[in-house]
């Protein structure tokens, strides 16, 4: 097979080496132009020096002219930046987007949550969730999703499919601090971070709230109402979610891990752990995998759900991978691993 010739737009970032550190190990691409915005002109190995194959290309501007004539383009861009770009890329070329331009499909939560024009909607990135893989499967677009509802959806989808839980979640997840990406904040120096613990978008407004809705109310008749805190916790990868909803009937544990068990049987991604063993971050560094676990709390009547992602791995660049795979029909695990990290 020719390989397949793909650009990384985005490539002095996190999600963009992410990206590179895949592909450099996919048999079925060949690594085309690498674009950024503030360091374009700069090499790779300055930026990215843990990409070494790729140290001495320089990055160019990310423009039309630099991204045409690719097989695959993936943007890893902030947000609002890949429309523009994607509007200039024919149906010849699949894109890839990383970031949550084409995430939602009501444009009055994007204008919510994001402010400004919402840019459209394309098939959403996350094969795991029921019918998904059959609308990534030739797709020429695909919207990568947002790390958070990746966790969150994976962790709580089974239950609210099969109705054993009400349609009223509540989401508590910490994240590691790359979550965050490259540009320099405040809020993520050193001093503020090592030895810290805090709370962020609490009370409804972070802009993955609407994202983890539409997941789940995808899988129901009415909407899900989805809770979500997220917490920014010192470690530089990985996000724990600790995921909960009220069971509808005497349903337990054993059920529950059942419901789970059949749900990802056939997932090569999804791990659920043995009954008794719960999720840690580090199991899934660098990997593709999430790792879960269910229980039910007997006297709060509540199934509890906690899950496992790498934040750039399957919270974002695996999963870009992955679902290039499946555009190009390719064997969906190419250029991915399940084997994480430790200690
Ligand atoms: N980090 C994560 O865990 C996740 C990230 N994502 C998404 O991936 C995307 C990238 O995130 P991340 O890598 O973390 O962010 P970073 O801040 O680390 O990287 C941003 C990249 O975009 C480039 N860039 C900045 N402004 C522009 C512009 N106006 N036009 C073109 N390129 C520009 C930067 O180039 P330069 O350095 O040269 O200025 C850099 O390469 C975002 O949309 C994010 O939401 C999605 C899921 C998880
Ligand atoms: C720790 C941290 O700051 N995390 C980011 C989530 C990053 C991500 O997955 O999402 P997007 O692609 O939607 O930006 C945040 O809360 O904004």
């Amino acid at each position: 097979m020719t390989r397949k010739r793909v650009a990384v737009a985005g490539a002095s970032g996190y999600a963009g080496g992410e990206l590179l550190r895949l592909l450099l190990g996919h048999p079925d691409v060949e690594i085309g132009a690498l674009t950024g915005a503030s360091n374009a002109g700069q090499p790779l190995g300055a930026l990215q020096p843990h990409l070494v194959p790729l140290a001495d290309r320089v990055l160019e501007e990310t423009s039309i002219e630099t991204l045409s004539g690719h097989d695959v383009v993936f943007l890893a861009l902030p947000h609002g930046q890949s429309g523009a770009v994607a509007a200039q890329l024919g149906d010849d070329t699949v894109v890839i987007d990383c970031g949550a331009d084409f995430r939602l499909a009501d444009s009055a939560a994007w204008e919510k949550f994001y402010g400004g024009q919402h840019a459209g909607t394309w098939p959403y990135g996350l094969p795991e969730l029921p019918g998904q893989r059959e609308v990534l499967r030739g797709a020429t677009r695909v919207a990568v999703p947002g790390c958070y509802p990746t966790i969150s959806s994976l962790s709580l989808a089974p239950a609210v499919a099969a109705g054993i839980v009400e349609p009223d979640v509540t989401v508590v997840a910490a994240s590691g601090t790359s979550g965050a990406g490259k540009a320099a904040k405040p809020h993520l120096l050193g001093s503020e971070i090592m030895g810290n613990a805090s709370a962020y978008g609490v009370g409804g407004v972070h802009r993955h709230t609407p994202e983890i809705t539409q997941n789940l109310s995808k899988l129901t008749d009415g909407t899900v109402s989805v809770s979500f805190t997220p917490l920014l916790v010192p470690m530089s990868r990985g996000i724990l979610a600790t995921c909960s909803a009220k069971l509808t009937g005497g349903v337990t544990a054993e059920e529950v891990y059942d419901v789970y068990a059949k749900a990802y049987a056939d997932e090569p991604f999804i791990h659920l752990l043995p009954q008794g063993q719960w999720p840690q971050t580090k199991s899934v560094t660098g990997s593709n995998a999430v790792h879960l676990q269910v229980t039910v709390d007997e006297d709060a009547r509540r199934m509890i759900a906690v899950g496992a992602v790498d934040n750039l791995s399957k919270g974002t660049a695996g999963a870009a991978v992955q679902c290039m795979n499946l555009a190009l029909g390719l064997d969906e695990g190419l250029g991915l691993t399940t084997v994480g990290i430790a200690p």
